[in-house]
């Protein structure tokens, strides 16, 4: 198997004026090259938390993450960066698209930032990603000249552009009615059957979450497999 990430011993306590939440409390997890992985848990049970961990987006108060075979060292801001940029794609509730950038604009965007590609490449590039998500004929429409799940499926191509190892998506379908949430869910199992990316999402909706090889749960702090019902 091909370990990609790897957290040892993770906790993470917020520290405010009045109290300390504890809210992962010693949590060692693995995920391999190829995973889909759903995450669920009531509100508050430190879901976003832990996906911000695993994405480099904030620290655990202690415990260490190991991204294929490397420890993180949190100071080093230059390695955060290139993990974050290149081997990791994120997917919000809310898209986070440009407003003043086509869509095609928006998909290229992480390679104009990274620089790893020409304006050309990225551009071939971002149009077959568009072609992926069914949003050919809307390359040059703006985010606001889209719709709830159009827009997220070209945060979806976004996420895609640097060829990740692993997208890491956040409550995808929170904002979405149910049959644009069917394509958005048919969209993941694509790109993990496909392309072989590893895809961890946080959902509420049992219907994404179900579609994961490996489902867990956040209870106190702590990260449960929820195995498959054997009927006998
Ligand atoms: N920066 C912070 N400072 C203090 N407390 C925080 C901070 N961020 C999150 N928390 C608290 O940590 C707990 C876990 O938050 P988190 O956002 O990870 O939960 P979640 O499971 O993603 O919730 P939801 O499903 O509602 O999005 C919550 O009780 C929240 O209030």
């Amino acid at each position: 198997m091909n370990k990609i990430i790897e957290l040892k011993n993770i906790n993470k306590i917020y520290k405010t004026k009045v109290e300390e939440i504890h809210v992962l409390k010693d949590i060692s997890l693995t995920f391999n090259k190829g995973d889909f992985v759903s995450i669920q848990g009531k509100s508050g049970s430190g879901k976003t938390s832990l996906l911000n961990i695993v994405g480099l987006l904030d620290e655990p108060t202690n415990g260490e993450i190991i991204i294929h075979g490397e420890k993180v060292d949190y100071k080093n801001e230059n390695m955060k960066n290139i993990i974050r940029n290149e081997k990791i794609g994120f997917v919000f509730q809310f898209h986070y698209l440009l407003n003043e950038f086509t869509a095609l604009e928006n998909v290229m965007m992480p390679s104009l930032i990274n620089k790893n590609m020409t304006h050309e490449k990225a551009k071939k590039k971002a149009k077959e990603l568009l072609s992926l998500v069914n949003l050919s004929n809307r390359t040059k429409h703006k985010p606001m000249e889209l719709s709830g799940g159009e827009k997220q499926r070209v945060a979806i191509a976004r996420a895609m552009m640097n060829d990740p190892d692993i997208i890491l998506a956040d409550e995808p379908t929170g904002n979405l009615d149910t049959e644009t949430s069917n394509i958005i869910n048919d969209l993941f199992i694509k790109i993990n059957k496909e392309r072989q990316q590893s895809i961890i999402i946080v959902t509420h909706s049992l219907e994404l979450a179900n579609l994961a090889k490996y489902k867990y749960k956040i209870e106190n702090g702590k990260f449960n497999m929820i195995l498959p019902t054997i009927k006998l």
